[in-house]
């Protein structure tokens, strides 16, 4: 539920503490800055250092919950990403001590694929982005197309039974059955996680479910970015003060 106004600037979060609270990383628009190309992404050797410190300093309570598959998230952290907990595919996949939790690729997301790249093959401008449980359709470098790219999205979604994600600048087509708060909420219920207060930060609508189950849970969400309705409780305004609110928590 989106509890706070759109027109609210949110206070900076607290400091949470490594005792009693675990971390639920978005990815894209938190860690690393949006870019026109979807593939161009990788994680910086900074955040490499931020997050192997953090996965330290919280004894694995610490996991980057995305919108990207797990493939992805391998190739864009490196070996990192074998250490730390992964919530991949909006909360699909979850990967935890090396022990993958993945469902079936949705029956008809083959098709939607074909249909995506003939939707592109009509618009140089538009990206199609292939993952392990979805597609994703980037109109960043062409913002006029939003309005027929989503309003096909929406009809092949219909054909295809597939869940229609609106994210910035994209829709995606995906599995439909599970969000990213499933995923927190299946990760506090884990070893090392359980009994931990969950603190997500997100900056997208697929991160909603997880910024309101965080709240749910005694917890806090922080949205990252400008303000608009969102149920997070503190905000912080881009990714360099995500970081350096990580750091230091990170130091203590
Ligand atoms: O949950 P996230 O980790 O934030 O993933 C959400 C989506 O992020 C990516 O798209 C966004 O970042 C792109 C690269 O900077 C940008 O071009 C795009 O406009 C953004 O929406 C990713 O490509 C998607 O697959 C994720 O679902």
């Amino acid at each position: 539920m989106l509890t706070r106004p759109d027109t609210v600037v949110l206070p900076l979060p607290p400091a949470v503490s490594p005792d009693r609270h675990a971390l639920f990383l978005d990815f894209d628009g938190t860690l690393v800055s949006l870019v026109d190309d979807p593939a161009s992404v990788h994680a910086d050797p900074e955040l490499c250092d931020l997050l192997a410190a953090l996965h330290a300093r919280f004894a694995g309570r610490l996991a980057v919950v995305s919108g990207r598959s797990i493939e992805q998230l391998d190739a864009m952290i490196g070996p990192l990403a074998r250490v730390i907990t992964l919530a991949g595919s909006h909360g699909a996949e979850i990967r935890q001590d090396g022990h993958l939790q993945e469902p079936l690729r949705p029956a008809g997301l083959d098709a939607a694929i074909a249909e995506a790249h003939a939707l592109a093959a009509l618009h140089p401008g538009l990206i199609v982005e292939i993952k392990t449980q979805g597609v994703g359709l980037h109109y960043r470098m062409q913002p006029e197309l939003e309005g027929p790219v989503r309003a096909r999205a929406r009809e092949i979604g219909a054909t295809h039974n597939l869940y229609v994600q609106p994210g910035k600048m994209m829709v995606e087509l995906r599995g439909p059955g599970c969000d990213k708060g499933d995923a927190v909420r299946t990760l506090t219920g884990r070893t090392p996680m359980e009994g931990s207060l969950p603190v997500v930060l997100g900056d997208d609508l697929t991160d909603e479910a997880a910024l309101a189950c965080a709240q749910a849970m005694g917890g806090f969400g922080v949205l990252v970015g400008a303000p608009r309705a969102t149920a997070a409780d503190y905000g912080l305004a881009d990714v360099a003060d995500v970081r350096a609110w990580l750091w230091d928590m990170a130091k203590g």
